[in-house]
């Protein structure tokens, strides 16, 4: 019903799309969010720049993050395809053609990322190189800034104003009648009106009854029908599947979720980050602001980030951008290496590195000593991880090409530190990759959980924990569903109970949840962090950071005890990972029958006869 209706509306416009045409929409769907403590790091741009990012790339090459939400997308087709096999098959053949990837698939994909730091608007920082901040004269900058505030202040009472006109000051009828319709009670009411305008209405009123419930029901109305019909209305407006919007609903509160839906519409801000291989970041910008390139850095937290607002020239064509000195990279990209904050002479393995924008990063902090083993399941995308490599003039990386899964640890393991940037559903990245809205359904989410909780303990099991320097493992995914992201954390401190959660050391990001619906994780799982696009204006985040205490699996809480004393580790807040509060349960015998089925798949396609299936 939902996308019947929106084919026959069309695309909702955006609000972006709405101010272009100097046409307002209707209403906000809520007043701007104030700046709290938690966006104090990362203020939202009060005024995005979409139109500016279509030119600013029309003639950028590839780097990372889109390819990857692209690739799952299009393995994942795949996957729904193949309906004869059975439902064990399925899930392997998914995970083997997830791996794989298409040959022919484009290596390069353009990469337009967008974020923003209105803290730092009008006192630009360099601090990362020499700390002169002075000598670099970026006026273009303060006003460029001051202009957006303006406009941002603008638009802001023009919503406000806009607020007040379109919403009735009492509770209007806004659920469709019991009777109307055929509507059973408790029945999910979809939209009762073809016009999007009023759905947008509605989604507004609905949010208002359910911020003010006891004073703006309707009689004999129940939250959870007011619920069901903005998910229904969501669903219809933002053109989700329906699975999706409450997946993604259930996230967070209905207010909440409104804005969250909401940012999806909206590009993030266009960021580069400095290779500190080759130039620093106030050279770098100095360099770029010559050629008419309006930027500034991203933020404190970052010191080699910076925001494109605007550009004369195309951002992935300049002669800086060939000569290696800047990639193109969404901001959230540079939180797992920081939290990987790998050392200079550390051997470091990337189980999943192509295109490779996070490991070249990992090589910059190094300063190119060390060795990387910068692996991708995908042949065709080590392709770019290779050219990326090149002319970032990275020199301590070696390509490879394993499925994470089957990494030889036995001859190269034993690694300072792994970082695991997982294939994923992508579902922090939506605005990127629109086609998530649709094409995901419930076996998607548990293949590639089951392929992350694969990944994470073969990423574990890399790792040395004797390491003098390190012994760490991050993990990242640009989705925000919990089965990608706390279950697969959870699962690895089950099965490695040889590892704990610590703090990865970014400044910002809210906490992993501890209890989400039915689940309960470990309490030290609120030391992973989670990261929003409509909370901290990047894209859909999630990292956690591992250490690794034995290099045995302890089999009690006595073993891990010991050999966290062995490693001398003090983490105050962490909790020993095999502790009883673990109720979370695992499907153990399925995880063995699809681990036992890939490894017969894997003997037969080197060659082996392999008995057949009991
Ligand atoms: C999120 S992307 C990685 C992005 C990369 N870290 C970067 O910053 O450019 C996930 C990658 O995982 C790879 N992949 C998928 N399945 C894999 C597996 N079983 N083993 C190793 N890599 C895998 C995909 O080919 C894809 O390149």
């Amino acid at each position: 019903m939902g996308r019947k209706q929106k084919s026959k509306q069309g695309v909702p416009p955006t609000l972006e799309e709405t101010r272009g045409t100097g046409k307002k929409p209707e209403a906000k769907v809520e007043k701007k969010r104030k700046p709290t403590e938690e966006t104090a790091a990362l203020q939202p741009p009060k005024k995005q720049i979409a139109q500016e990012k279509k030119s600013l790339f029309e003639e950028s090459e590839s780097e990372p993050e889109s390819n990857d939400v692209k690739a799952a997308g299009d393995e994942f087709e795949e996957a729904d395809e193949s309906s004869e096999l059975e439902d064990e098959e399925n899930v392997d053949q998914a995970q083997d053609e997830f791996v794989q990837g298409d040959e022919a698939e484009e290596e390069s994909e353009q990469d337009s990322i967008f974020d923003s730091d209105e803290e730092s608007r009008g006192k630009p920082m360099f601090s990362d190189d020499s700390g002169e901040e002075d000598d670099l004269q970026v006026a273009n900058l303060e006003a460029m800034s001051r202009k957006l505030d303006e406009e941002a202040e603008l638009e802001e009472k023009e919503a406000e104003e806009e607020l007040h006109t379109n919403i009735h000051p009492t509770a209007p009828t806004i659920l469709p009648p019991k009777e109307e319709g055929g509507l059973a009670d408790g029945q999910p009411m979809s939209a009762f009106t073809q016009d999007l305008s009023q759905i947008q209405l509605r989604i507004q009123e609905i949010n208002r009854v359910l911020n003010d419930f006891k004073n703006l029901c309707e009689p004999g109305r129940s939250r959870a029908e007011y619920i069901d019909q903005l998910i229904s209305d969501v669903s219809v407006y933002y053109g989700y599947s329906k699975f999706l919007t409450e997946k993604l609903f259930e996230l967070f509160s209905a207010s909440e979720a409104i804005e969250f839906f909401e940012s999806n519409e909206l590009p993030r801000p266009v960021t580069i980050r400095t290779n500190t291989l080759k130039t620093q970041r106030r050279e770098l910008a100095q360099a770029l602001i010559n050629r008419g390139v309006n930027l500034e850095p991203v933020g404190k937290w970052s010191k080699v980030g910076l925001q494109v607002f605007e550009s004369q020239v195309p951002i992935g064509a300049t002669p800086e951008y060939l000569a290696g000195h800047y990639i193109l990279q969404a901001a959230s990209s540079f939180l797992p290496v920081m939290a990987l904050a790998p050392q200079p002479n550390e051997r470091i393995l990337d189980m999943s590195s192509a295109p490779g924008g996070k490991i070249t990063y990992v090589a910059a902090l190094q300063k190119n000593t060390g060795v990387i083993f910068a692996n991708d399941a995908n042949k065709a995308r080590t392709k770019a991880l290779t050219a990326n490599i090149h002319r970032l003039g990275v020199r301590n990386a070696i390509v490879c090409n394993y499925d994470g899964r089957k990494f030889p640890n036995d001859v190269l393991g034993g690694f300072d530190r792994v970082m695991l940037d997982a294939p994923c559903s992508g579902t922090g990245v939506i605005y990127k990759d629109q086609s998530v809205k649709t094409n995901k359904s419930e076996r998607d989410f548990d293949t590639l959980s089951h392929l992350q909780r694969q990944l994470l303990l073969s990423a574990i099991d890399s790792v040395d924990a004797d390491s003098k320097t390190g012994g760490y493992i991050v993990y990242s995914t640009c989705s925000i569903t919990v089965d990608e992201d706390e279950a697969v954390i959870q699962y690895a401190l089950k099965k490695r109970p040889n590892v704990k959660l610590v703090s990865t050391g970014l400044e910002f990001g809210r906490e992993g949840f501890v209890r989400f619906r039915e689940k309960r994780f470990h309490p030290s799982m609120k030391l992973t962090r989670r990261y929003y696009p409509h909370v901290h204006n990047i894209d859909g985040f999630f990292v956690a950071k591992l250490k690794k205490v034995s290099d045995k699996i302890p089999q009690t809480v006595n073993d891990v005890a010991e050999a966290e004393e062995e490693h001398d580790i003090v983490e105050e807040d962490s909790v020993n990972a095999n502790s009883e509060n673990d109720s979370l349960t695992f499907d153990d015998e399925a995880d063995k029958a699809i681990i036992e089925e890939n490894r017969r798949k894997w003997l037969k396609s080197k060659g082996y006869k392999v008995s057949k299936k009991n």
